[in-house]
């Protein structure tokens, strides 16, 4: 630049003729307003910029000022919520809540729907009588299992089925047939004998016990064999929960193999409680059906009518027979009349308590496989705790609800051709509150009876039914209703 590498052509200005260079201080340009070197222009007013998002910490907002440094008839600013406020748990987890009682019961009517879990236990329709009079097959001394199936004719050759059996299922024969629309029982073949289950339950034993009188062996065997038809659960109306806790806790581990050796025996012993006529004979009589077992009956008052010595040998008798006849389930109904208790709860043992009790620890059988003893009593409290404790498994057996009412009485009006309007069986069901299905049984008895029947020159009209319940009435009273809530839930497995 200094002109003396160029060559002279381009060089034609001299430094006499350039501006004079402008003076030091000039050179520097002068700092933006605001970030120039002095101090106040960096003393910003808190406040004085808005926050930026995304350039580090910034201090948190300004608090408001405090009440009193606010101007007149300006309000408090309202502070904002410190923490958002906890929700309330979801109704279906809470426990006990409001709420819940609508979703359990929603939940049991869901179960207990068309389409619910208990929907085949569904009580069957009404049936009319059959034609013939005599469905079913009387007891045949020995033939017959008393589960509702009956012995093969001799010769016949073998059948190997059942629903629980090892060959083809059997087709189910159901509840007995009367309708004329209905097929006539004597349509279906002859029944080998109950198949044996494979599991469990099945023990081949059949051994004639010793030590057991061979005279109250035969007494028991011809006699106390029940030979009814089968008893489906169909044919148990309402009871729903009841009948599923049977089934799972009852019938499918006494027929389902011991899962491994030494795995715990499933429970021998079932006790059903609940007021008189409620249907616990006749959940007895299922519980066998469903087993395919040989039904044994005893009653409590039965054996204790001839005195110990003989009461004694016939229960003995009876559990040696049940034992001889595996599977079988040996019903003991009013056990309470072979025990007694005494008001403060003490037991003051009846004379058959002690062999009753010796039984059921085994030593006649119901410790043997093969055997399930179902104790049935409409006095709970009269069971002193040494007998409970021998039943595993206690179960309360209901008064009937509206439906289960209805159905007991459609089932029993239409044996006696007695067709109600739907109102008129509306009606009965309302009227009929606390009946258990044995007393809805006798108050269709005793219409047909004042109706002038057994003639049945006139089908029965709801007079008749309205007539009957000045004279049958429920016999339970509320405070024996409240008693066996209780001891369900003081011993019971509730359900
Ligand atoms: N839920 C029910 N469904 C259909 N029938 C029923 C029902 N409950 C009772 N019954 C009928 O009522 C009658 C009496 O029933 P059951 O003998 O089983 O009663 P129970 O409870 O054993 O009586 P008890 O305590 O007097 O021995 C039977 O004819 C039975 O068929």
């Amino acid at each position: 630049y200094g002109g003396g590498s160029l060559a002279p052509g381009y060089c034609t200005q001299t430094g006499a003729a350039l501006p004079p260079p402008p003076p030091a201080a000039l050179l520097q340009p002068p700092p933006p307003p605001g970030y120039g070197p002095s101090g106040s222009l960096y003393n910003y007013p808190a406040g004085g910029y808005a926050a930026q998002p995304g350039y580090g910490t910034l201090p948190p907002p300004p608090a408001p000022p405090p009440a009193p440094y606010l101007t007149s008839g300006l309000a408090a600013p309202t502070p904002l919520p410190t923490a958002a406020p906890s929700r309330p748990p979801p109704s279906s987890y809470g426990f006990q809540g409001a709420s819940e009682a609508g979703v359990s019961l929603k939940r049991k009517a869901a179960d207990e729907g068309a389409e619910g879990r208990y929907r085949k236990y569904a009580f069957e329709p009404a049936k009319a009588p059959a034609a013939d009079g005599a469905s079913y097959p009387a007891a045949d001394n020995g033939e017959c299992r008393g589960n509702g199936f009956r012995a093969k004719p001799p010769g016949a050759a073998e059948e190997a089925s059942g629903k629980y059996g090892g060959g083809v299922p059997l087709k189910v024969l159901g509840s007995p047939v009367y309708g004329p629309q209905l097929e006539p029982f004597e349509k279906f073949p002859e029944r080998s004998p109950a198949p044996a289950p494979r599991g469990a339950f099945a023990v081949p034993s059949g051994e004639p016990p010793k030590g057991v009188d061979p005279g109250a062996l035969e007494l028991v065997t011809s006699k106390m064999v029940d030979c009814g038809p089968p008893v489906q659960w169909a044919d148990v109306a309402g009871q729903g929960a009841l009948k599923a806790a049977l089934e799972e806790e009852l019938v499918w581990p006494l027929l389902r193999p011991p899962a491994y050796p030494g795995s715990p025996r499933p429970p021998r012993t079932v006790l059903l409680f609940g007021p008189r006529g409620a249907g616990k004979a006749l959940l007895g009589r299922c519980l066998a059906t469903q087993l395919g077992a040989t039904l044994l009956r005893l009653r409590g008052a039965t054996l204790a009518a001839p005195g110990s010595a003989e009461g004694t040998r016939l229960l003995q008798a009876a559990f040696a027979a049940a034992r001889c006849r595996p599977p079988a389930v040996l019903l003991i109904s009013e056990l309470e009349a072979l025990l007694s208790a005494r008001e403060d709860g003490t037991s003051a043992a009846g004379a058959l308590q002690a062999p009753l009790l010796a039984c059921l620890d085994g030593g006649c059988g119901a410790g043997a496989d093969g055997v399930l003893v179902v104790g049935t009593t409409s006095r709970p409290a009269a069971l002193d705790e040494a007998t409970r404790r021998r039943f595993a498994l206690r179960f309360y057996v209901t008064l009937p609800d509206g439906p289960a009412r209805g159905q007991i009485l459609q089932r029993a009006l239409a044996q006696q051709g007695c067709a109600l309007s739907e109102r008129e069986l509306a009606a009965l069901v309302q009227g009929t509150q606390g009946f258990s299905g044995g007393e809805l049984g006798q108050l269709c008895q005793q219409a047909a009876a004042g109706a002038g029947l057994p003639g049945l020159q006139r089908p029965l009209s709801y007079k008749d039914l309205e007539a009957a319940l000045a004279k049958v009435g429920p016999r339970a009273s509320p405070k024996e209703l409240d008693s066996f809530v209780e001891w369900d839930k003081m011993y019971g497995f509730g359900h």
